[in-house]
């Protein structure tokens, strides 16, 4: 009995469509996770983020660990009961954020010392800390083990050293772990642009022996044509009965290609951080809802998703309340990207389902290049 049992429903070319079963509730694949960071989808309520249809958010293990701490919210029941989600949660290591956030930061075998953003405090983030803070304290369904996410454009021998760090410290996070019956453990396959690199990450984690394989060290600067090629060349190595979480991706294109290439879990925080700033987004890119050319546009953002924010509100109305700054224009917009990041999952669900994602895929790019013509 695997931790978290994947059943595959249907495939179509490399795409597969299918249910995640934790003990929290099951997670539909192709899955678009919304990233909770402080404990909260920034400006929804959990049951609206749980209406929009996402079966699973992300927990933010680096904000959390230092303010309120890991250790308080595990005085407090868990982040289960300190947020009041109760379907399943995925947290992240902490790494990757101690990179783009923290000051004073010193990377060694052992693991991350870096100074807390907040208050300048000391923090030495190990594997074995990231697995206690994520499964022990914070209570997460799924943990990702920490990882170095390899910068675009090194070399290949900087990109061996950095994908070999990552294996070893992938070790000792699955050693941390140990053997648990209802949360499960990610690896993350690294090796940059490196076609035998990535083979050999993900050999390398299969020997480990992960409940999931995520995909890293993309979305940081190599382009939409690159990636791809990434993809196309370490899916097929990962294990197909196992779930493939691509970190940090995407746009709308970003996940129906990576769909289309095996990819079934994303998470990315383009549909909130972008909402709280106009961005509203759709099959065509996205429109900033602050031009001047919606101040009289009586029309919804997309009547064809069942989501108030979506449907209930003109253009007209949500430039009216961004133009005057009003914090119902940050909850609205992040309320409708995230139903419609939602909506293109489920679609894409039914499409493989169908035996239809290839005709899903070629009407999409049409749309999405006719948009951004
Ligand atoms: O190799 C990686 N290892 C670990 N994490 C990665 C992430 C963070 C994924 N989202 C974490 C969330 C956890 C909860 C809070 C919010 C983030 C990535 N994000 C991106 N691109 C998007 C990027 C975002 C910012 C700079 S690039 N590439 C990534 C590659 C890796």
């Amino acid at each position: 009995m695997t931790t978290f049992p994947y059943e595959i429903h249907a495939t179509d070319g490399a795409a597969r469509t299918g249910v995640l079963k934790t003990s929290r509730g099951d997670i539909r694949t192709p899955a678009f996770m919304p990233v909770g960071t402080a404990a909260t989808v920034k400006a929804l309520y959990m049951d609206q983020v749980r209406e929009t249809g996402a079966d699973i958010i992300l927990g933010n293990t680096y904000h959390l660990m230092l303010r309120p701490g890991a250790e308080r919210v595990k005085r407090l029941g868990g982040l289960h009961k300190f947020s009041t989600w109760k379907g399943p949660m995925l947290t992240d290591s902490g790494g990757f954020q101690v990179w783009s956030l923290s000051k004073l930061r010193k990377m060694t075998e052992e693991g991350v010392k870096f100074r807390s953003h907040i208050d300048g405090s000391e923090h030495n983030l190990t594997p074995e800390r990231s697995i206690e803070i994520q499964a022990d304290l914070l209570g997460a369904d799924i943990s990702m083990q920490l990882d170095e996410c390899t910068p675009f454009g090194c070399s290949e021998a900087e990109a061996r050293t950095s994908m070999e760090l990552s294996i070893r410290w992938g070790q000792r996070s699955k050693a941390a772990f140990g053997t648990r019956d209802s949360q499960a453990l990610f690896g993350i396959v690294q090796g940059s642009v490196f076609e035998n690199l990535r083979r050999e990450s993900a050999e390398r984690l299969i020997e480990t022996g992960y409940d999931g394989y995520a995909i890293g060290g993309l979305a940081v600067g190599e382009g939409f044509e690159k990636m791809c090629d990434v993809l196309d060349f370490t899916t097929p190595h990962l294990p197909s009965e196992r779930p493939r979480y691509l970190m940090g991706v995407g746009k709308p294109i970003d996940l129906v290609e990576a769909v289309a290439r095996g990819v079934d879990m994303f998470d990315c925080v383009l549909p909130t951080r972008s909402g709280r700033h106009g961005q509203a987004w759709s099959d065509h890119g996205p429109i900033n809802i602050k031009r001047a050319e919606f101040a009289e546009d009586d029309s919804p953002l997309n009547p064809e998703i069942d989501c108030p924010a979506s449907r209930d509100y003109s253009k007209a109305y949500l430039h009216h309340l961004f133009r005057s700054g009003e914090y119902l224009s940050a909850m609205l917009l992040s309320w409708h990207n995230i139903a419609y990041f939602q909506h293109l999952t489920a679609r894409m669900r039914a499409a493989i389902a169908a035996g239809e994602f290839e005709a899903f895929r070629r009407e999409f790019r049409g749309k999405w290049e006719q948009g951004q013509a």
